[in-house]
């Protein structure tokens, strides 16, 4: 079981800067699916890289499963917790194939070579790419790169997944397919941490952080932060089309209150009194 605490975290990464996390504390417990929202350069991945010990407070305090990052003795083991997924899936590969790929993470933390192989099977099989194990990455999909990028973070057995906007540079398809990937491992009671500019996305997880200027502006239940989608209007956010028409209902007294899901929101406008 993995908590991850952040105690009044201050962070900058040059002397000269302002700072880029400003007394900032959270915690999250084992099995959430948080987003992380907010402006651009509001310090999302700054935060998420703090998380994974890439990065160490300048001042305040960040621990996983009860061990502080600023312990250099941790790093590693902290890093195995928490691992992360980045933006580009082609940055991520260092092998010709996606198994030695796989391995290379699991060599590097000292793993056997029989529990090795158990770890490439099983987390090539859960993600969908155990037929790809041979397959060169940089010839894959989008979608299956960052597939078999998770596969890779996921054969060190970590109980928390940090994605930092690692659906950005894929279609439609490639997002849904790490989409469910993302579901299915949070099922699993793995922690989702998910940084991310698109509102779709974000329904699907438990709890909002929205962050400005370093600071968590707001730290809500889903179902709560979109019932006040102005919040987001206000700072140019694209909302998804059937939460545009739920506003103008809603604005309109037709409804009371925003569904997140749209098919149990057209299921209850269908069966609605005030059908239109
Ligand atoms: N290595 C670095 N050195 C100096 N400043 C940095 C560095 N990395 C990020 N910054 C600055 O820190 C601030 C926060 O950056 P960060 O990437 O955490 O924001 P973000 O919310 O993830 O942004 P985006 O949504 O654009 O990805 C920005 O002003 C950025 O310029």
């Amino acid at each position: 079981m993995s908590t991850i605490e952040c105690k009044n975290v201050f962070f900058k990464y040059t002397d000269e800067q302002d700072w880029i996390i400003q007394d900032l504390s959270i915690t999250i417990k084992q099995g959430e699916w948080v987003s992380i929202l907010g402006t651009n350069g509001s310090g999302k991945s700054t935060l998420a890289r703090l998380i994974n010990a890439l990065l160490t407070p300048t001042s305040g305090a960040v621990t996983v499963a009860g061990k502080s990052t600023d312990d250099e003795g941790e790093i590693w083991n902290i890093r195995q917790k928490a691992g992360m997924v980045f933006q580009n899936p082609d940055h991520q590969f260092v092998a010709a194939t996606v198994r030695d790929d796989i391995a290379f993470g699991l060599e590097n933390a000292g793993v056997a070579r029989d529990e090795m192989l158990k770890r490439i099977a099983s987390a090539s099989e859960r993600v969908g790419v155990d037929d790809l194990l041979f397959a060169e990455p940089h010839r894959l999909s989008g979608g299956q790169k960052q597939r078999a990028a998770i596969a890779g973070v996921l054969a060190l057995q970590p109980d928390i997944m940090i994605f930092d906007e690692a659906t950005a540079m894929l279609d439609p398809k490639g997002r849904k397919e790490v989409m469910a990937t993302m579901k299915q491992l949070h099922e699993r009671g793995i922690t989702i941490l998910m940084i991310t500019h698109e509102l779709e996305e974000a329904l699907e997880s438990d709890r909002v952080v929205f962050m400005e200027h370093g600071k968590i502006i707001n730290d809500s239940k889903a179902e709560e932060f979109f019932q006040k989608p102005e919040f987001l209007v206000e700072r140019d956010f694209h909302l998804p089309y059937f939460l545009q028409v739920q506003k103008h209902l809603v604005e309109n007294g037709f409804q009371t209150n925003y569904l997140l899901d749209e098919d149990e929101w057209v299921k209850s406008l269908c069966t609605s009194n005030s059908r239109m």
